[in-house]
């Protein structure tokens, strides 16, 4: 059984369709990632899942009980599941530990049970020891693991988390983003987790909803996003790399395309048809050419950045019109330089 099914949701704020036909099912225990542009309706649907809103059309249904449709409403509270917001929402004038606590107190649990599970989420979270302390003593990364602590303290089949992170600096996030996997695995609870930050969504979640203008544009793993994105908004929005216009001349099986690639023939992975397409090039799929060999590309380059491993060199497309790509080379080249580029792989999609 899915741990949350959406049929065909439809979702209007007055005359702006917010949500389009959006349907999707999560298998128990999945940490999945809503990504997408600002306003494109994450938000949105995180609320319907948690009761917030309710559907202008569509069914949702959670662990096999269907929660919003036309016929059925089951209340938020009633829906079995934990969230975790941005502001953290916690109460100032209360312990870390009767913040956690309280929602068992709502329960009915009391006293030594009460306290033996509040203490088991705390340190769950890392926060052993600090129960007593008051949300303003805490840093920002503490306050946001008060917060998810206050959500594990239920054991909810489901947490909802809308951009949980995005208010603690760059290198908090990147520890919190560790911690928010251990704790997955750990519990199998199923997360669904709101971002607009595709490194943040790579980084965390085993599958990827993004999202566009109130539709899902794929739905996948990392991997598959990255390497065979279905649509030029995937390929430009999930990882870094160009999408450039082929023309695709042949078949040559299932996920194999001859291309032309500004004149250059290639064949290459991808699953779109004869006519006009785009090929979807990551760093990793184009390297120097070998002297001698008629480059597949080439670059000039716009500019160059040190990055202690290597330096990240942008180089302007000289065939498409300056479109550019960043390569990580190890020593720079000059300004303006000519590179030569052979393509080595890439994802040919339907234009
Ligand atoms: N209560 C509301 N009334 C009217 N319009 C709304 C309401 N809530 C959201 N919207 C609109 O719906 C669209 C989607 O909003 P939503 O917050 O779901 O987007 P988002 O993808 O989460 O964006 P962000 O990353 O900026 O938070 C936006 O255009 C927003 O203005």
């Amino acid at each position: 059984m899915d741990q949350i099914t959406l049929r065909q949701i439809n979702k209007r704020f007055g005359n702006t369709a917010v949500l389009q036909d959006v349907t999707l099912s999560v298998e128990p225990s999945t940490f999945l990632a809503l990504l997408g542009p600002s306003g494109c309706g994450k938000t949105t649907l995180l609320r319907l899942i948690a009761g917030l809103e309710r559907p202008t059309s569509g069914e949702i249904e959670i662990a096999g009980r269907v929660v919003a449709g036309p016929d059925h409403w089951v209340e938020t509270e009633a829906r079995k599941l934990g969230m975790v917001f941005q502001s953290y929402a916690l109460w100032p004038h209360m312990s870390v530990a009767e913040n956690v606590g309280f929602g068992l107190s709502v329960r009915g649990m009391h006293g030594r049970e009460r306290a033996a599970r509040v203490e088991a989420a705390l340190a769950m979270v890392g926060l052993e020891g600090l129960g007593s302390r008051r949300p303003p003593e805490l840093s920002g990364g503490q306050r946001q693991r008060t917060a998810l602590a206050r959500c594990l303290v239920t054991e909810p089949e489901l947490i909802l988390l809308d951009e949980p992170l995005a208010n603690l600096d760059p290198h908090l996030r990147e520890s919190m983003q560790a911690e928010f996997r251990r704790i997955h695995r750990k519990t199998g609870t199923t997360f669904v987790f709101v971002t607009h930050d595709q490194a943040e969504a790579m980084a965390l979640a085993d599958r990827v909803a993004v999202m566009n203008a109130g539709r899902i544009e794929q739905l996948g793993t990392p991997q598959e996003l990255y390497g065979q994105p279905a649509t030029r908004m995937v390929a430009e929005f999930f990882g870094k790399g160009v999408v450039l216009p082929v023309d695709v001349a042949a078949r040559l099986d299932d996920r194999t395309r001859r291309v032309s690639l500004g004149g250059v023939t290639l064949d290459l992975p991808g699953v779109a048809a004869v006519g006009a397409a785009q090929l979807s090039l990551r760093p990793e799929n184009v390297v120097p050419a070998a002297a001698g060999l008629r480059p597949h590309l080439v670059g000039r380059v716009v500019d160059t950045s040190f990055r202690g491993a290597d330096h990240l060199v942008t180089l302007a497309l000289e065939q498409f019109g300056g479109k550019t790509i960043g390569l990580g080379m190890a020593a720079a080249p000059e300004p303006g330089a000519r590179v030569d580029l052979a393509v080595t792989g890439g994802w040919v999609l339907p234009a």
